[in-house]
Formats: structure tokens, sequence, C-alpha cells
């Protein structure tokens, strides 16, 4: 691919183009709202200024609403040798671009798995994709020269190609990604009118459950309009463990024996041990059971530097790691994630040096 026409610059459409133009290929940012594509283009990511002639591959990454339209018009104004939009979901744009009639040999529609709760080019990055999953919808009708377009741009994200028919990948995305969503901001949303003093206590777990509430609303219900019906199902298998999770505590805090609601509530909690160990680990391998070592550091330059340092004197590779602030004071706690057989060594040494571990 020498060249491509990126639609939209906001996260996605700046994130890919950045890692195109960081890959060689001569990149074309256009948006409706010029500001955006000038921002991009100050990041690198390409030129603001028209393409002369016919692209190797546009991209759509506008919002859903407007996926459609937008490839519509560009495939009527041939700008492209290939068309693909990055949409968070792939049945209702098909459908709408097969009811405007346009040839969709030279479409293919793809979602890559990854994103932030932050939008707009300010908030992208080239390595956005990297490791992640990014799903292709290929049809019998789709031309070959457009998927292997396609896959090459996946692998310049260095991302990890995932075929799957579009409705398929509507119903999954409605499980892993739009659900979740909506449930992080009900979750969110409890504590709007909270009393400060609770707001104050907000510790680990309530950040790791809201982090994606901060998403943009209107890009949202963008999403959840394309994908009612299976968000909806979804919600409905939700709804019933809330119910009854709810009758398990009504039962508790009543004079009703407790066996039955002890049970009830053991039961959802084990599922989701059960659930949480089937999520991908680091870069989609099967899950990995990493121990924790937790070390106190002061809130102060060069303290991570100097910690990730002596793990690599230690010879351990840190495969995540997590940072809890400590409310109130100049310290945090800092949880270095590595392989079982590697806490010794770790540990071992970062006493040597000096630092303070907690359990
Ligand atoms: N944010 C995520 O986590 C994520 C992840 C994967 C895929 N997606 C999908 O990527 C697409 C873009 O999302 P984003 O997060 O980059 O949003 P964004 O708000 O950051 O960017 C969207 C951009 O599209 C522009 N735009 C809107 N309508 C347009 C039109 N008709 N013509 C040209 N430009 C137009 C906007 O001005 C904006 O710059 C969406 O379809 C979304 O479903 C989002
Ligand atoms: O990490 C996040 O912030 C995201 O929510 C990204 C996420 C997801 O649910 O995984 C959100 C929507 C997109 O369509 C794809 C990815």
């Amino acid at each position: 691919m020498r060249t491509a026409l990126v639609i939209g610059t906001g996260l996605i459409g700046t994130s890919a183009a950045l890692a195109l133009a960081g890959r060689g290929v001569q990149v074309h940012l256009s948006d409706h709202d010029p500001a955006q594509a000038r921002t991009a283009a100050a990041r690198g990511a390409g030129t603001d200024k028209e393409p002369e002639g016919r692209c190797d591959l546009v991209i759509v990454a506008v919002p859903p609403a407007h996926v459609a339209a937008t490839l519509a018009e560009a495939i009527g104004a041939g700008r492209g040798r290939a068309y693909l939009d990055v949409a968070s979901v792939k049945g209702g744009p098909r459908r709408e671009l097969e009811a405007l009639g346009c040839d969709l040999s030279g479409y293919l529609g793809t979602h890559p798995m990854a994103g932030r709760e932050r939008s707009g080019p300010l908030a992208a990055s080239a390595d956005l994709f990297e490791g992640r999953p990014w799903v292709l919808t290929p049809t019998r009708d789709t031309d070959t020269e457009v998927l292997n377009l396609a896959l090459e741009l996946v692998a310049l994200c260095r991302a990890v190609p995932v075929v799957m028919d579009a409705d398929a990948h509507d119903r999954a995305v409605a499980l892993v990604s739009h659900t979740p969503q909506l449930v992080s901001s009900m979750v969110a949303a409890r504590l709007e009118e909270a009393d400060e003093t609770a707001v104050r206590l907000c510790g680990q777990g309530i950040r790791d459950v809201t982090r994606i509430a901060a998403s943009d609303p209107r890009m949202w219900l963008d999403i959840l309009s394309a994908n009612p019906g299976p968000v909806a199902d979804v919600l409905d298998g939700l709804a019933t463990d809330l119910a009854a999770t709810v009758r398990s505590l009504r039962a508790l805090d009543g004079a009703e024996p407790a066996g039955e609601a002890i049970t009830g509530l053991e039961t959802v909690l084990r599922r989701g041990n059960a659930g949480r160990a089937r999520v991908p680990g680091k870069h989609g391998a099967a899950p990995a059971a990493y121990e924790t070592v937790t070390v106190l550091i002061g809130d102060q330059p060069g303290e991570l530097a100097r910690i990730f340092a002596d793990a690599d004197r230690a010879g351990v590779n840190i495969e995540d790691v997590r940072i809890e602030h400590a409310t109130g004071q100049q310290s945090g706690l800092i949880q270095l994630m590595v392989e079982p057989q590697a806490v010794a060594a770790l540990t071992a040494t970062l006493r040597d040096r000096g630092w303070a571990l907690r359990q």
C-alpha cells in the first residue's frame, strides 16, 4: 500500500493514520470538521491536502450513523481501489450500503477491538491497535485485492486479524463491549448524587469498573442505536441475575433462613470467577495467572524508572503494572504482575535495593 485516505480523523482514524504514516504510507486526512484534520496532520498523521488521484485504500472512521453515507459518497466519487470502515457495529452499515445500491465488491467492513474513553485526534496513538484483534467481515462478493489491502492495514497497525460474519460480530460485541459500557455507566451513575465522604473512599475496584463510563455519550448512543437487539438480549440475562441477587440480599436482610440466599450469592460470584478466567491475557494469549508483588513508592520523578531497572537487574519480565494512589498522601502502591516462578528473585532484589514491599 502506497497511499491511503482517512475520512474521519478522530481517535481511531488518526491512530490508524499515525501507524500507516509511521510505516511509509502517504496518508491524506479528511474530516467534516477541517480543524480535526489539521490537528491530525500537525501530529504527523499525514497531510490534510486532497489526494490528486485515487488512493490505494480509503478508511472511513466516522460515527456509525454516518458510515454508509460517507462510504457511498467516496465509492461514487471513485476515491480509492478499496474501501473499509472501522465502525463498532457491522450488520447495519452493510445493509444501509446495500439499500443505497452501492457496488460492495470494493468494500470490507472491519472493526479494530481497541480504543479508549477519550475521542478526537489528540487522544490518538500509533500503537493503539498493537496486539489487539481487528475483525474483518468479508463476504462472498469481496474482492481478494480488497481483503489483501485490509490485511496489510492490520499488519501495518501490528493488530491481529480475525475473520467473522457481520451479524455474529454484532452479537459478540454486544456481550464483550456494548453491555460492559452500559453497566460501567450505570455503576458510575450511582456516584452522581453520592455523599462526598463515600466518593472519597473510591479505590481501585470502582476505578476499574468505571473507566469506560468517561466515554463520549454521543458516540455510544450511535453504537447502541445500531445494535439494540443483541445488547437488549445480553441485558435481559443480566437483569435475571440482578433480580435473583436482590432477592438473596433481601432474604439475608430479613428473618428468612440464610442458606439458600448464601448459595445464590456464592453462585453468582463463582460464575463471575469462571467468566473472568476466560478473558484472554496479553496479546490475545490464554489467560495467565500472574502473581502480584506490591511495592510502596514515593510520588516523585524517577521512582517508576528505578523500580523497573531493579526488576531488569533481577532478570524479571514485568507482565503488567498497576498503580494505586494513596488518598491524601504523596505515595502509592505499585503492583507488579509477574510469572509465579519470578516472584522469589524479584522480591529478593527489591528488598536488597531498599524497596518497601507490601502484602
Ligand atoms: N472509540 C473507540 O473506542 C472505538 C474503537 C473501535 C472503533 N470505533 C469506531 O470508530 C469510528 C470513529 O470513532 P472515534 O472514537 O474515532 O470517534 P471520534 O469522535 O474521535 O472521531 C470521529 C470523527 O469523525 C468526524 N466525522 C463525523 N461525521 C463525519 C462525516 N460525515 N464526514 C467526515 N468526518 C466526520 C468527526 O468530526 C470526528 O473527527 C466509529 O464508527 C466508532 O464506532 C471506536
Ligand atoms: O478500552 C476501551 O476504552 C474500550 O472500551 C474499547 C472498545 C471495547 O469495548 O473494547 C470500545 C468500543 C470499540 O468499538 C472497541 C473497543
